[in-house]
């Protein structure tokens, strides 16, 4: 492992990366960051959460000049959040250069956006169609662009975007370097992104799975109208700090929500037709805490790294085996642990097959826990609480009635009971959900990956299907996510135990 002195950075950004904490370079880092700087055109490929934002942030960075206030980099990324987050990223690491980023997506004001970008950026972290338009309007020049990257480019090169990138990438003019990075990056797609690049170097970090190892991961065969209750006997029995469960569609986020909050669960849940303010501020919650538990639409899919998250649920499979390997990798972050669990209805398993196929490894099947096991671990959260009220001094006012009832009862009685008291309830309120139809896998799917799933995507947007994940996440047409729970036991005080 390098540290990132011996990679030719710059003093300047050196300071900045030594002041976000990073120590050594991750091996996406030690070699991309070479080739980068060398100008060359490169497909970086590693698995999620290695870093692979800094390893395009640095060399796209060095390469500023930060006396020219013309844009000279572009990032252009799948969705809005992931599109604040690489800025935020980019300025950090810009910050001793003088290097600034601006943020450009959809569902913001564009006149706040234009403003922004007259205090004359140097690099702009974009989703497409805003980007488009600020092209349009001449908001935006990309006449001095040095290098543009895709982020998720797989994603970014699929259906749905392709067009917009074509459109954009057709803009810059000038020669210039192109970097595409994800963690996921099938061969047809490979194939079509070597038209927009110059003999690009391709940049694999050898992993013999695609998912990070320490990710465990597990399924559950469970029937589609059983899937609510056994969520939420796996929520009470591991009780997650931050959790993230996966739904289908945007009405499937929005019924998720409500169940859980019904419930008594914190959950809040982002979809494409969630207003955009509303958008960030459930990531923002979510990120300081105030909310456990995210529910999402693939939109939350792609490269959105927030601290702390330690389960992912897949609660319904995601049509894409790629997918599965994005939404699982919002755990296991940085090196830390993370736990994935999917459920998959009887007549899905060949789906989680292919999903198999693609990550190569096994993912191991569990049984839903019991009613049992749901009071046992209800009781192991309040005995965690009770320590930690200990722990944390908090419980002084109240030594004197301690003491009083101790000179009459038996100490563990008196233990017991208040164990008991602490000790919730499952939550059995009914929740019924709208059932969406199994997934099925393309019988093609290990022969002839070209026409297999990626067919079922396009076949996706026809009638019968529940209606494609807002991928694009894009729409802007109002809607609710549910709202704020009221939250069971405080996760900062459940931390000792994880
Ligand atoms: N050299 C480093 N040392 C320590 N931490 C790092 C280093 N580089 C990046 N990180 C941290 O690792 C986390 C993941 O980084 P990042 O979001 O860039 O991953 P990624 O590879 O883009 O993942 P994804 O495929 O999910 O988009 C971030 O919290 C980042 O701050
Ligand atoms: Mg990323």
């Amino acid at each position: 492992m390098k540290t990132f002195n011996e990679l030719n950075i710059e003093a300047s950004v050196l300071k900045s990366l030594a002041e976000m904490g990073f120590e050594s370079a991750t091996p996406i880092q030690e070699q991309a960051i070479p080739t980068a700087l060398a100008g060359k055109d490169m497909i970086g490929q590693a698995q999620t959460g290695t870093g692979k934002t800094t390893a395009f942030g640095v060399p796209m960075i060095q390469n500023i000049d930060p006396s020219n206030r013309s844009i000279q980099g572009i990032v252009i990324a799948p969705t809005r959040e992931l599109a604040i987050q690489v800025a935020e990223e980019l300025n950090r690491i810009g910050q001793h250069k003088n290097v600034h980023t601006v943020p450009v997506y959809g569902g913001q004001d564009i006149q706040r956006q234009i403003r922004a970008l007259k205090r004359r950026p140097q690099l702009v972290a974009a989703t497409p169609g805003r980007l488009l338009d600020h092209i349009r309007r001449k908001t935006i020049r990309l006449d001095s662009i040095r290098t543009a990257v895709l982020d998720e480019a797989d994603e970014m090169l699929n259906m749905g975007f392709i067009e917009d990138i074509e459109a954009i990438l057709a803009e810059i003019k000038q020669e210039h370097q192109t970097l595409l990075f994800s963690a996921t990056m099938p061969k047809r797609i490979q194939n079509l992104a070597e038209r927009f690049m110059n003999e690009p170097e391709m940049i694999r970090v050898k992993a013999k799975q695609l998912t990070v190892d320490h990710i465990d991961q597990f399924y559950f065969v469970v029937k589609e109208n059983a899937k609510f209750d056994a969520l939420c006997r796996l929520l009470d029995t591991e009780s997650p700090d931050l959790a993230i469960i996966f739904g289908r569609t945007k009405k499937r986020v929005d019924e998720l929500t409500s169940g859980l909050l019904k419930r008594g669960y914190s959950a809040e849940g982002i979809h494409g037709d969630i207003q955009q303010s509303k958008r960030e501020k459930v990531i923002s919650r979510f990120k300081e805490q105030t909310t456990e538990i995210l529910v999402a639409t693939d939109v939350a899919a792609r490269g959105l790294d927030i601290t702390g998250v330690t389960h992912v649920y897949n609660f319904d499979l995601p049509q894409d085996p790629e997918s599965y390997v994005h939404r699982i990798g919002r755990t296991g972050r940085a090196g830390k642990k993370g736990q994935a669990y999917s459920f998959a209805t009887p007549r899905e398993i060949d789906h989680l097959r292919s999903i198999e196929k693609l990550i190569k490894r096994k993912i191991e099947e569990k049984a839903v826990p019991s009613y049992s096991d749901v009071v046992e671990g209800l009781q192991e959260t309040a005995v965690e609480d009770l320590l930690q009220t200990i722990w944390t001094d908090e419980s002084k006012k109240y030594h004197r009635s301690a003491e009083e009832i101790l000179s009459k009862e038996d100490a563990v009685d008196v233990v017991a009971a208040a164990i008991k008291l602490l000790t919730k309830e499952p939550n059995q309120a009914p929740v019924k959900l709208t059932a969406v139809e199994p997934i099925r896998a393309k019988k093609s799917y290990g022969g002839n990956r070209k026409n297999s799933y990626r067919g079922n995507r396009s076949g996706g947007r026809g009638k019968g299907n529940q209606g494609r994940n807002d991928r694009r996440g894009g729409s802007n047409r109002g809607g609710s996510g549910g709202g704020q729970g009221r939250g069971r036991t405080s996760k900062n005080q459940r931390k000792f135990t994880r």
